[in-house]
């Protein structure tokens, strides 16, 4: 039987959450220390472990059959590899800065600049939508640093706090895309495999889904249990189940994170009491 080949990112921002997503989906890996290949012992995969910046490539060539990568690298060099799931983490932005004390009024304020970036293709593409003309200088890391020592009036970096920009005194005018960790696709996975990644699409939605949920249960008193159903956006509908004092009820039902925030002090004003939120570990459709 074939295994479904996935690349990860060998060390970096990506690799720590992409492990732990696929533990969660209950696929162990037998990891040892600086190993570049590993096997799963209870599902059909193997993983290797790469530099994010060559999966693109290694997509294309059809050496593996997904990867976990930043979006933003679809754009940069990931034509014909198809994005089939956001993961949620590694959320950034990729966007043009510069020196805080140029004045900036628009993009026309590029035309004839020096632009400094590890993602030319991304710029170029930038550029040529809006049509302007200027020069793309690549480097490969610490970005920032290009406008202070006059290597480049602009540049285009990942941005997450902004922190790093703020350190070097630079200002962020456009935003060119906003990316977060993906599951990409190589244009060349054959039937078999391509049946083994639907499996793990399943549990990676099932983990991810159950992420942006909770399990909530509250005690309700019988004058209330009308108005905190009514108040509740659950899944079909709440359970409602007697206490052992009577005219109490406990209730139990499924909230996205979100919505459960918003609805919270309605609750107690309408009689909730002892509301409790649980991690769900796995949601299935
Ligand atoms: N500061 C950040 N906050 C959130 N996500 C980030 C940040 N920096 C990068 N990312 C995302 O994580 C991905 C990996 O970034 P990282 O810097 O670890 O690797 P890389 O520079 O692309 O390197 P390599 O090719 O060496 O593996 C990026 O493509 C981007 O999508
Ligand atoms: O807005 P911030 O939160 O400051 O994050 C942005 C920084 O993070 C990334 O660098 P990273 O730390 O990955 O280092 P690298 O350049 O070695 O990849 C990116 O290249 C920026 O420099
Ligand atoms: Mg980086």
């Amino acid at each position: 039987m074939k295994k479904i080949r996935i690349a990860i990112q060998k060390s970096g921002r990506l690799n720590e959450d992409s492990l732990k997503i696929l533990k969660e989906c209950g696929i162990s890996i037998d990891n040892g220390k600086d190993q570049l290949k590993a096997s799963s012992r209870n599902f059909p995969l193997e993983v290797f472990y790469l530099r994010n910046g060559d999966i693109p490539q290694y997509l294309k060539d059809g050496v593996i059959d997904c990867a976990i990568i930043g979006e933003n690298l679809l754009v940069e060099k990931g034509q014909g590899i198809e994005s089939v799931e956001k993961l949620g983490f590694s959320k950034c932005r990729v966007s043009l800065a510069v020196p805080k004390t140029t004045e900036y009024s628009g993009i026309e304020d590029l035309n004839g600049k020096k632009i400094a970036s590890s993602y030319p293709e991304t710029v170029r593409q930038f550029l040529e939508k809006n049509e302007i003309k200027a020069d793309i200088h690549k480097i490969s890391g610490s970005v920032e640093i290009a406008p202070n020592i006059g290597l480049a009036d602009a540049i285009v970096d990942i941005v997450s706090s902004g922190s790093t920009l703020f350190k070097n005194n630079l200002k962020e005018v456009e935003v060119l895309l906003k990316s977060e960790a993906v599951l990409a696709v190589s244009p060349s996975i054959d039937e078999e495999r391509a049946a083994l990644l639907k499996q793990l699409q399943f549990r990676l939605q099932s983990v991810l889904t159950a992420r942006q949920n909770k399990y909530v249960l509250m005690n309700v008193p019988e004058e209330s249990l009308k108005e905190v159903i009514a108040l509740l956006p659950g899944m079909r509908s709440p359970t409602v189940l007697p206490l052992a004092e009577s005219g109490w009820h406990s209730v139990h039902t499924v909230i996205s994170e979100k919505a459960f925030w918003e609805v919270i002090d309605q609750l107690k004003t309408a009689g909730a009491e002892g509301i409790l939120v649980c991690p769900i570990e796995k949601m299935l459709a």
